[in-house]
């Protein structure tokens, strides 16, 4: 089905605009993120899946449906198409490893779906912000930060996605600067976990894998 080894598509996310704005901005977009094939597997995996998922939880470990309506699955290592997105996140955050001082140790990802109407409020993946420094390994400065997710993904597993239908994840970049960027079928965003962003809510069912890189390592 591949004629490439579908782990080069993270090289291609890291291209030296996309890191430079990673970098400088907080985040980047990356248009046409999969294969197409491992695209359409996702989307399918997603809607198979639909039974196992659950009322996502907030950050201090609750629910709190007031904060966020999503509903997720973990990504397992045993799951067809999941395990092939899992590896390019690791492709991601070992490339990140060379041209950055980021310490990713490993990723983690769950299939998102809000239903119509859901959002997930303002809201920072990492708390930590003041310390965080994401900066070039050739200016020798280094990425510190206390708390464990370092890097945050979203990719979008919508096979239409039209603006009027809303949806967009509502972010605020490095200089303060507010983006809407709509959930595109195929797109991936890549940002900085300390970023403050949002959900807003849309028109019609909207699907994702959010995942996470980050410095901490698995315990058991
Ligand atoms: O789906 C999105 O655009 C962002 C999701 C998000 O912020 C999260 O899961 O933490
Ligand atoms: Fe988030």
């Amino acid at each position: 089905m591949h004629t490439i080894n579908h782990l080069e598509q993270a090289d291609y996310w890291l291209s030296d605009p996309n890191l430079h704005a990673l970098v400088e901005q907080g985040f980047c977009i990356i248009e046409n993120a999969c294969p197409a094939a491992l695209f359409e597997a996702l989307m399918q995996e997603s809607m198979q899946l639909q039974a196992e998922f659950q009322q996502a939880k907030i950050a201090q470990g609750g629910l709190n449906q007031a904060i966020r309506g999503d509903t997720t699955r973990w990504l397992q290592p045993e799951d067809s198409a999941g395990k092939r997105y899992l590896a390019l996140l690791e492709k991601l955050g070992s490339n990140l490893n060379q041209q950055l001082y980021s310490g990713i140790r490993r990723v983690e990802a769950h299939y998102a779906a809000y239903a119509v109407g859901d959002f997930y409020k303002l809201h920072r993946d990492n708390p930590v912000s003041n310390d965080f420094h994401i900066t070039n390994r050739l200016h020798a400065t280094t990425l510190t930060q206390q708390q464990s997710r370092v890097i945050s993904t979203v990719f979008y597993l919508n096979p239409v996605w039209q603006p009027g239908w809303h949806g967009e994840l509502h972010l605020q970049d490095n200089q303060q600067q507010w983006h809407n960027i709509l959930p595109m079928p195929n797109r991936l965003v890549i940002f900085q976990s300390n970023l403050l962003h949002e959900v807003c809510p849309a028109t019609h069912e909207r699907r994702s894998i959010a995942g996470w890189l980050r410095r901490d390592e698995l315990l058991f």
